[in-house]
C-alpha cells in the first residue's frame, strides 16, 4: 500500500529540518527522508582528535539574522577559538611573521579596491541579482578582478590566500559576484564579512542546533532512506525510496545540494535552468582539514597562497600538551584530510617546528550526498540561475542554502530557505483549505 503524507521533505540538513519544523507547527503532516544515517547534512559535529570537531559548517554571527534567531530561540551558547598571537604569511618564497593586525593591514588596500563596487552592484543582498547591468560583472572570477589590481606580490599572495579561505575553490572558478554578495551582507565592510564567516561557533557544536530543531519539530524523521525518484503532477507527487517504498504527498520539498539536484530522477523533469546549474556544478572544490599538533604552542594564523595545497591554517583549540589547527585548501584533489605526510609537508611552508600528531576531516567533494562543500557560484551563475533555483515547479519546492539570497552557502542561508519554502507551502495549503 502507498503511504500518504501532506509533505515529503527530501534531505535532513538544516534547510530540510527548518522546513519540517515550520510546517509541523502549522499542523501539516511531514515526513523527512534523509539518505545518511544522521541528520544535519553539511553540518556534522563528530568526536575526533580528542575533541568534538566540526567537519562541515561551523561559524556563525549576529549579522546572520536567521542563524542568530536560532541561537536566541534555543539559548545556544556561542564561543570562539583563541585569539592568534602570531601570524605567518609568504612574500614569494620567504616566510613573514608578525601580528594578525599586521597581516590585515597588508591585505586591506587590495580588499578595499577589490570590493569597492559592492554596494553599487549588490545594493540589496536579499535581491542579489537585481542591480541593472549586473550580468556584465557576473562574468568575472575573483582571480580576474584580483589580477586587475596589479598588487605587489606580497599583497597579491596574501589577498589570494584570504580569498581561498573564504571561497574553498580555485579563484579562477569562483564568481567575483560571490565576493560582492558576502561583503554586501555586512554592509560593505570586508572586516565584518571576515569576522562573520570565521570566528564564532556554537559552544556545544552544530549538533546542539540540529538536536534543538529536531526536538522542536513534529515530523516523521527517517534516516538511511535515500530518495531515488519523484513523480509529480498538478495535484501531488509520489516519492520512491531506494528500498522501493512509495509515499504519496501533496507537496515535495527538495533540499539536495546544487551539485546533486540535477542527478535525481524527477518526472516531469526539472526546469532547464535548475538542471544546467547542477550540471555546471558549483565552483567549490576545497578541503577542510583538522590537525592535532604537539603543544604547548602559541595560537597562530597562517596564510600562504592559492598555489599551495593548504592556503590557510589556524589554531582553533589549545590544550596543555597539544593544540588543534583548522586548515583549508582550494582543491581537495591536491591534499587529503587523511594524508598525514602531505599535511606535514603543507605546514612546512610556514613553519618546520610543528610536530603533527594526527589529522582528520571529511572529503565532502567525494561524498555522494554532497559533492560540494559550501556554495561558491561560478561566473554567470548568480544572474543566470539563482532566481530559477528558488522557483517552485508545480507541487515541488526547493529549499537549500545554495539557493538562499543573503547568506547563500551558509547555515544562515539554509535556515532562510527553509523558512521561505514553509511559507510558500503554508500559504498555498491555507488557500486550498
Ligand atoms: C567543510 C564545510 C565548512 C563549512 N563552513 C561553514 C561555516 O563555517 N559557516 C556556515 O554558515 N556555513 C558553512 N558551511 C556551509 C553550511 O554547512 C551549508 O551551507 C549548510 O549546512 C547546507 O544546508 P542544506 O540543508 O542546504 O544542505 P545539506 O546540509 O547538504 O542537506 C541536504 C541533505 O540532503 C541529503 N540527501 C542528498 N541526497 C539525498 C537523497 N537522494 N535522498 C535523501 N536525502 C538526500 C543529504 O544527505 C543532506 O543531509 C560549510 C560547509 C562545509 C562542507
Amino acid at each position: 500500500m502507498t503511504e500518504k503524507a501532506d509533505v515529503v521533505v527530501v534531505g535532513g540538513g538544516i534547510a530540510g529540518l527548518i522546513t519540517a519544523r515550520e510546517l509541523g507547527r502549522q499542523g501539516v503532516r511531514v515526513v523527512v527522508l534523509e539518505a545518511r544515517d544522521r541528520l544535519g547534512g553539511r553540518v556534522w559535529t563528530d568526536h575526533r582528535l580528542g575533541r568534538d570537531l566540526e567537519l562541515g559548517g561551523t561559524w556563525l554571527h549576529w549579522v546572520q539574522p536567521h542563524a542568530w534567531a536560532e541561537v536566541t530561540r534555543y539559548g545556544l551558547e556561542v564561543t570562539r577559538g583563541p585569539r592568534p598571537e602570531e601570524a605567518y604569511w609568504l612574500a614569494g618564497d620567504e616566510v613573514r611573521s608578525g601580528t594578525l593586525d599586521a597581516f590585515m593591514e597588508l591585505i586591506d588596500p587590495g580588499m578595499r579596491r577589490l570590493l569597492d563596487g559592492t554596494m553599487r552592484w549588490i545594493p540589496r543582498p536579499d535581491a542579489p541579482a537585481a542591480a541593472p547591468g549586473l550580468a556584465s560583472v557576473d562574468g568575472f572570477s575573483v582571480q580576474d578582478k584580483l589580477d586587475e589590481l596589479d598588487l605587489p606580490v606580497e599583497e597579491y599572495r596574501a589577498n589570494e590566500a584570504a580569498w581561498v579561505g573564504h571561497f574553498n575553490a580555485p579563484l579562477q572558478d569562483g564568481a567575483f559576484t560571490s565576493a560582492l554578495r558576502w561583503t554586501a551582507a555586512t554592509g560593505g565592510s570586508w572586516h565584518l564579512m571576515h569576522e562573520a564567516s570565521a570566528v564564532f561557533r556554537l559552544a556545544a557544536g552544530t549538533r546542539s542546533l540540529v538536536e534543538a530543531i529536531v526536538a522542536d519539530t513534529r515530523a516523521d524523521f527517517r534516516t538511511s532512506t535515500e530518495v531515488r525518484h519523484v513523480e509529480h503532477h498538478p495535484d501531488g507527487a509520489v516519492v520512491t525510496t531506494a528500498a522501493g517504498e512509495r509515499i504519496e504527498a501533496g507537496r515535495v520539498v527538495l533540499t539536495l545540494p546544487q551539485n546533486l539536484l540535477g542527478g535525481l530522477a524527477v518526472e516531469p523533469e526539472l526546469s532547464a535552468g535548475k538542471r544546467a546549474a547542477s550540471e555546471e556544478g558549483t565552483a567549490s572544490r576545497g578541503v577542510k582539514i583538522w590537525i592535532r599538533v604537539r603543544g604547548p604552542i602559541a595560537p597562530f594564523f597562517a596564510y600562504s597562497s592559492a598555489a599551495h595545497p593548504l592556503s590557510v591554517a589556524r589554531t582553533e583549540y589549545v590544550g596543555d600538551d597539544d593544540a588543534v589547527l583548522v586548515s583549508f585548501g582550494a582543491d581537495s584533489r591536491r591534499i587529503s584530510p587523511h594524508d598525514i605526510d602531505a599535511v606535514r609537508e603543507a605546514l612546512r611552508v610556514w613553519r618546520d617546528d610543528l610536530e603533527v600528531l594526527e589529522v582528520t576531516g571529511h572529503d565532502w567533494m567525494a561524498d555522494p550526498r554532497s559533492r560540494e562543500t559550501w556554495l561558491m557560484q561560478r561566473p554567470h551563475q548568480l544572474t543566470r540561475y539563482s532566481e530559477e533555483q528558488r522557483r517552485p515547479e508545480g507541487v515541488l519546492h526547493f529549499a537549500s542554502s545554495d539557493n538562499a539570497t543573503v547568506w547563500a552557502g551558509f547555515i544562515d542561508g539554509a535556515i532562510e530557505s527553509g523558512l521561505r519554502v514553509a511559507r510558500e507551502i503554508g500559504a498555498d495549503l491555507g488557500a486550498a483549505r
